[in-house]
């Protein structure tokens, strides 16, 4: 069974503490909070003040996804926030093993996403440092978007070398993730997935998440 981390990019901002509320009511595994600053990818979405709202009435860990250039600036107060794990983008970290190992000694579960033109392959060096491996299934910056079908190849790719070197990080698709795509990629390795507008845009985002678990 998947791991599901609803964003709450899709929430109501006028009503985030019910929404954040509806989530803990519900079977989520994590919240998904999504970091955008303008630069790394061309949308603003919140920052810090925002996280630490949720986590205020959050009962779930917060998956803290950070689209943002240079993230090293704001790990610190991201973990004082309520982040529990920390996932920085592979394209935006070019001292990504010295960003890993802050995370670290932060207390945080690092995490490492990666951006659709980005292979696997990228990470090898970096893979048994990890807690999590967050493949984006559309190009980050807006939800809604539609899911981009070479990721279940890039999941099973990830999922084998995974297996082949006994590695223990989760592997975490993030983008389009709907009813139509999450059995497949269950079946290719992936344990956690993040969904927004499946998840808000639902007339019962309740069941909707119970959907996504049982997929
Ligand atoms: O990181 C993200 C976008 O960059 C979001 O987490 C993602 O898009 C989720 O939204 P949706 O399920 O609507 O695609
Ligand atoms: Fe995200």
């Amino acid at each position: 069974m998947a791991e599901i981390a609803p964003s709450i990019l899709a929430a109501d901002f006028a009503n985030l503490q019910r929404d954040v509320e509806m989530l803990n009511a519900s079977s989520a595994d994590y919240i998904h909070v999504d970091v955008m600053d303008g630069m790394f990818v061309p949308n603003i979405s919140f920052g810090i003040p925002v996280c630490k709202a949720v986590y205020k009435h959050a009962k779930k860990p917060l998956d803290v996804h950070l689209m943002i250039e240079q993230p090293d600036r704001y790990l610190a107060d991201f973990k004082k926030a309520g982040a529990a794990g920390l996932t920085v983008h592979f394209e935006a970290c070019p001292n990504l093993h010295r960003t890993i190992q802050y995370i670290k000694e932060l207390g945080a579960a690092p995490g490492v996403a990666l951006n659709p033109h980005t292979s696997v392959e990228s990470l090898f060096d970096i893979l048994s440092d990890l807690s999590l491996v967050l493949i984006m299934s559309v190009n980050p910056g807006f939800g809604g978007q539609e899911f981009i079908e070479n990721t279940y190849q890039k999941v099973a790719r990830l999922n084998r070398l995974r297996e082949k070197f006994g590695y223990s990080f989760k592997i975490e698709v993030d983008g389009g993730v709907n009813l139509d795509n999450a059995q497949l990629l269950i079946r290719e390795g992936v344990d956690i997935l993040v969904a927004g507008s499946s998840v808000f845009n639902s007339p019962d985002p309740v069941q909707a998440i119970e959907l996504l678990k049982n997929s």
